[in-house]
């Protein structure tokens, strides 16, 4: 139940010159759960919509399960999905809402009456709604119109669910509570799931996989580690969490940043020339030292304390363990990890770009 994705190209409809997602190819297999993650209009709704077969494309191929969809009317795609907006018909009961999608099919093609009730039924069961079946959406709270939308996505079987910021709506706590579950949900049935998001976390949380999307580009394709470890670019590192970034030059082995009161760290296997050291703001050490950067507490995160360090021309904020005593006299920083950049490319070898504390 793979999905392929193979060059794909689409133009803005009524202005050609402007290209919405550009030579996307993307390969997405039996079983996977794929977050499709970037910034506002980066092309993830363009996308998924030309997936589920909503929105056409220029050029390129989708593949389902082996059939260029080219061939496929929507329902041999064998999708189902669902929207921000949820939606679901006021004026019909939760049960109702969710044989929707057996109840308008052709006569040959419907299931027996008694076949959609039970199927109905073990819906209920599988979103934890065992009792609403009777109720009218307004009844529910919007964590369960989002199981009861999946529920009706899930009626007629599909092997691939296709989900646009389903969560948009809900309280960030429900969210997470809802997309622990969903996640059960795809293992549980074999699904194929592809999740569009701009909530990086719920990204990381949820799926095996991010597509990171920029300009109709993907820009990186790989798990939550190699995306933190290894980032493509500048971008993702700075789109998947907090980023401190250190401009300087690798001369000999060395990167010797241009801020004052950083020390210059080894690097292995790269070669001279300019470079900038990303990093997260856990990954720097202070030493006491006189005439050093000033340093005060800036509140703090996740139990560790958010130190502000002037830098001169910047400040950057830090987290040290909350333990540590801010020294008075100044800081000196010594970069723990980082990643390696120049001309916003990721400088190989990457491992050895990470250094060990200093
Ligand atoms: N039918 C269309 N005609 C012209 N431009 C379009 C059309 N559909 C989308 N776009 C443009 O394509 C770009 C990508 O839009 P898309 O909705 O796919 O982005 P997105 O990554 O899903 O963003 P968001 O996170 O805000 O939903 C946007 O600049 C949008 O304005």
């Amino acid at each position: 139940m793979s999905v392929r994705i193979e060059d794909l190209v689409r133009r803005a409809p009524g202005n050609h010159d402007r290209i919405l997602l550009d030579q996307v190819t993307v390969d997405i297999p039996d079983g996977a759960f794929v977050a499709l993650v970037g910034p506002s209009g980066a092309g993830k709704t363009t996308l998924l919509r030309a997936i589920a077969g909503l929105d056409p494309f220029d050029t390129g191929r989708i593949v389902i399960d082996d059939r260029n969809t080219n061939d496929l009317s929507a329902r041999e795609r064998n999708v189902g999905f669902v929207f921000q907006n949820y939606a679901l018909f006021r004026h019909m009961t939760v049960a109702k809402n969710i044989s929707f999608g057996l109840d308008v099919l052709p006569g040959s093609q419907r299931p027996a009456k008694s076949e959609i009730d039970r199927r109905v039924k073990e819906l209920l069961d599988l979103i934890q709604l065992p009792d609403l079946g009777s109720s009218y959406p307004q009844r529910l709270s919007g964590g369960q119109r989002q199981r009861v939308a999946l529920a009706r996505a899930l009626a007629t079987r599909p092997k691939h669910l296709l989900l646009d910021e389903p969560f948009g709506a809900l309280d960030p706590v429900v969210r997470r509570t809802v997309r622990q579950w969903l996640r059960s949900l795809h293992d549980q049935l074999g699904l194929t799931t592809i999740l569009v998001t701009h909530d990086q976390e719920e990204a990381l949380d949820v799926a095996d996989r991010l597509v990171v999307m920029q300009d109709g580009r993907i820009v990186q394709d790989d798990g939550a580690e190699a995306l933190e470890n290894r980032p493509a670019t500048p971008f993702v590192m700075e789109f998947l969490g907090e980023t401190l970034s250190f401009p300087g030059r690798i001369t000999g082995g060395m990167f010797l940043p241009e801020l004052p009161h950083v020390a210059p760290f080894p690097v292995a296997g790269i070669a001279d020339g300019p470079a900038a050291a990303l990093i997260r703001p856990h990954e720097i050490r202070l030493t006491p030292e006189a005439g050093g950067a000033p340093v005060q507490r800036a509140g703090s995160r996740y139990g560790l304390s958010k130190l502000a360090v002037d830098l001169g021309d910047r400040i950057v904020d830090i987290l040290v363990p909350a333990s540590e005593a801010v020294p008075a006299s100044g800081v000196k920083l010594h970069i723990a990890a980082a990643r390696l950049f120049r001309d916003d490319r990721l400088l190989e070898p990457t491992h050895e770009a990470r250094v060990a504390a200093a």
